[in-house]
């Protein structure tokens, strides 16, 4: 069997599956949760699973935005392929027909939360906050991950493309989540370890000019810069304690196919490799990238000001192996799929500064990676 049709295969089966740029994760069989009720328990909970295993069980899987509620990691065999995930072409016939979309809020609603959040940063309660929303569709038949998963692969080779089972992937009902972030939370190897944090975006244009004038814009946006900084300086503080060395240079631009965002690549050097890749998701989630800063500030105004339950939408993503090495991305770009029912979810940083219907569109052009996987044809 070729292995595009294996994996392929393995997904329908309930695989956990990472495509990134260099290369593919796919976990499968049956696999126990971590133990722990909480996705913070799971996080401590993981190194010790893992102690004793056979070489290439790995901890994969989901941890939510809020740690105190529960995580999906689960232990099993994974295999790591070369390159992204090729999956066989999906072909128009096999996908849902979209029978009723609802955003939830309504637009009118999101920019009323942006404009609550803003009198909460103007009454110096805290200095950014990131707000989400969501878009819920509901198809004629089951969503199909594979489908799913297949066109936010081919359509973001350069991001993680992910499919998670949430529950018990072997139940007909189950819930899952896919996306494709952009965004690296931390990769660990030994004692290296990489980061990419992103925050400050624009949305694209279809026009190479405009497009050009908004990545110039984008840089030179000192509203957008502040939204970054606080992401570094939360990342680079959290990092610290582990660390001999962290550098974080000047923020870049990164461009997926529906924003540009600023990005800054940071190294570290850990004192010790005792500390593993969830030791340091433990300490750097939420970060300010979909938290806010003063973290418990903002998670306050998010509680009271968002009004949704984002499960595992901004948590973190990812797995660790049995050395403690691991690859998390945070989960943006993503939906929960149920059944019928898909639930897009997008957010967007709210600073002194942000202009509520601003905010709306970039959190329209950041739904586009999964609505346009969605309802490809
Ligand atoms: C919250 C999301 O994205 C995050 C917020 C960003 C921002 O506010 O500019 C940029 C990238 C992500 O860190 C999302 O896509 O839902």
């Amino acid at each position: 069997m070729a292995e595009a049709e294996a994996v392929a295969l393995a997904v329908r089966a309930g695989a956990t599956v990472f495509s990134g740029e260099k290369s593919t994760l796919v976990q499968t069989g049956p696999r126990p949760l971590v133990p722990g009720g909480s996705g913070l328990e799971q996080l401590r909970r993981t190194t010790a699973a893992l102690d004793g295993a056979q070489t290439g069980v790995v901890a994969a899987g989901a941890v939510p935005f809020d740690l105190s509620t529960p995580g999906a990691l689960r232990l099993g065999p994974a295999e790591t392929t070369p390159g992204h995930l090729t999956l066989p072409p999906t072909g128009g016939g096999r996908r849902s027909t979209v029978a009723r979309s609802r955003p939830v809020p309504p637009p009118a609603g999101y920019a009323d939360a942006v404009r609550a959040a803003l009198g909460r940063i103007h009454a110096g309660d805290v200095e950014k906050v990131v707000l989400a929303r969501t878009l819920e569709l509901e198809a004629l038949d089951e969503w199909s991950v594979p489908d799913l998963l297949a066109e936010l692969v081919s359509r973001n080779p350069a991001a993680t493309a992910l499919a998670v089972p949430l529950d018990d992937p072997a139940d007909a009902g189950a819930r899952w989540l896919v996306g494709a972030s952009p965004e690296l939370l931390l990769r660990r190897r030994g004692p290296s370890v990489l980061l990419r944090p992103l925050a400050g975006s624009i949305p694209r244009s279809p026009e190479p000019d405009e497009d050009m004038r908004r990545a110039d814009a984008l840089m030179a946006s000192d509203k957008d810069r502040r939204e970054h900084r606080f992401v570094v300086d939360a990342v680079v503080e959290a990092l610290s304690p582990f660390c001999r060395t962290v550098n974080a240079p000047e923020p870049e631009l990164v461009a997926t196919p529906a924003v540009w965002h600023l990005a800054t690549r940071i190294t570290a050097l850990l004192n010790d490799t005792d500390t593993t890749s969830v030791d340091l998701v433990a300490a750097l989630h939420p970060t300010p990238a979909v938290g806010g800063s003063p973290r418990r500030a903002a998670l306050d105004v998010i509680r009271e000001v968002e009004g949704l339950d984002r499960g595992c939408y901004a948590g973190a993503v990812g797995w660790q192996d049995v050395h403690g090495d691991g690859e998390w991305v945070v989960a943006v770009r993503c939906a929960e799929v149920q059944g019928r029912t898909l639930r897009i979810f997008a957010g967007a940083g709210i600073v002194d500064g942000s202009d509520p219907d601003a905010e709306v569109a970039e959190t329209a052009a950041k739904m586009r990676t999964v609505l346009d996987a969605a309802i490809a044809r």
